[in-house]
């Protein structure tokens, strides 16, 4: 979809911004470009809509090599985002919002209720917002209407630089949930520029680490964090890299392990049995229906009745799918030794500390043979 071959930019004072570049954005992915200051990374996405001409190579767009576009053409067919947001001071939100839909011709009553329908997509309500102007709003809501702007026109392609670098990071974090949540309901192509690390893993479907004019790594955030491959993006991951992929590796039904389970209602005398024949020292305890209730310990049950009497409530959980580092979190706050993984409300298995290292090294390997996470078709750098 967007596609650099050989992309060099020299400016006129000699300075290499970019050098002989070579890479892909699919259709409908998201990649971040992530780096130190100054490394490039500005000048590479603004050769995708012109605002920077190559010195050499070429940059496709939907295949059509872009020099040969005209540039206010190709610009109304780009979504733009930058976290100076540049909305107009003198025209209200949903004025703002329909700039490029009123730019391209559409009808007013037409350009405005799509500009209230994409307001209402990052989340501000258009009645309430809609009739304010630019300085009437927070940080926050303006870098929204900057979103809901880029998208009115239905753009093929996002452009995004630094698009929440503008406000405190308890809004950041907020926007970026926001802005996935959308980007499931609208799936665009996107570039996205941050020298924030965190964010490029939270919101790539892959990342490239730049160095000086040149992308050191442009991979899947668990295999970057996984395996970076030199030094450079070693050292730009950081050293608590392995508590990153925490973020990036789900939690599967393989990583589970299986300790015995007794139901409520199940007299305590049984249980037991199953528990030593098993050489466990606790069960899970599942109600009639098969969800989750608690855990029961082998030496309570010597107590007898019903299990039901001796159980502990549990409500230690995640869903399968879930972030490791949801699951370990939720371990570190119910101070437990496990915890449960159900689907829906069904039991599937617990996840142990042990387990998941286990699933760590797990990701770790499956980058290394370079399996990616499997959302689009990665043609990965052509970078000579
Ligand atoms: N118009 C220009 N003329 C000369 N040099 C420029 C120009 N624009 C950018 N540069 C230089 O090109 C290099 C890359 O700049 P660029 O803005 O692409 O970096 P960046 O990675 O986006 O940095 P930042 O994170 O600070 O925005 C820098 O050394 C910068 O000083």
């Amino acid at each position: 979809m967007i596609r650099f071959e050989q992309v060099t930019k020299r400016y006129p004072d000699g300075t290499t911004a970019v050098d002989g570049l070579s890479f892909e954005v699919a259709e409908g992915e998201l990649v971040t470009l992530v780096g130190p200051s100054g490394c490039g990374k500005t000048t590479t996405m603004m050769m995708v809509n012109r605002l920077v001409e190559p010195t050499s190579g070429r940059v496709l767009v939907g295949g059509e090599d872009v020099a040969g576009l005209d540039p206010v053409r190709l610009r109304r067919r780009i979504g733009y985002v930058i976290q100076q947001v540049g909305l107009f001071p003198h025209r209200t939100v949903l004025d703002n919002t329909a700039t490029v839909p009123a730019l391209l011709g559409w009808k007013r009553a037409r350009a405005r209720a799509r500009a209230a329908e994409l307001l209402d997509l990052v989340g501000l309500d258009p009645k309430t917002y809609g009739p304010r102007y630019p300085r009437q709003l927070s940080g926050g809501q303006r870098q929204r209407v900057g979103v809901a702007r880029a998208l009115a026109a239905d753009p093929e392609v996002l452009l995004m630089d630094e698009p929440f670098g503008a406000v405190d990071p308890v809004v950041r974090e907020q926007l970026q949930d926001e802005f996935l949540r959308m980007r499931a309901a609208v799936r665009k192509t996107v570039l996205l520029v941050t020298h924030d690390i965190e964010e490029a893993v939270r919101l790539g479907d892959r990342i490239a680490v730049y160095g000086r004019g040149r992308i050191e790594q442009l991979d899947t955030p668990g295999a970057v964090l996984g395996s970076p491959a030199t030094s450079y993006v070693a050292e730009f991951v950081g050293a608590d890299r392995g508590l990153k992929r925490l973020s990036v590796t789900a939690v599967e039904r393989g990583d589970l392990e299986q300790p015995p389970v007794a139901r409520l209602d199940e007299p305590a005398g049984r249980a037991a049995g199953r528990l030593r024949a098993e050489g466990a020292r606790w069960a899970v305890v599942l109600d009639a229906a098969g969800d989750l209730h608690g855990w029961v310990g082998l030496d309570a049950l010597a107590a007898g009745g019903s299990v039901g009497d001796l159980a502990h409530r549990m409500n230690a959980w995640v869903p399968v799918g879930a972030p490791l580092k949801q699951a370990f979190g939720v371990m570190l706050q119910h101070d437990a030794g496990w915890v449960a993984v159900l689907d829906g409300a069904r039991f599937c298995g617990v996840l142990t500390p042990a387990k998941l290292h286990e699933a760590l090294r797990r990701s770790v390997d499956a980058d290394a043979l370079g399996v990616p996470r499997g959302q689009v078709g990665f043609d990965s750098v052509a970078d000579a």
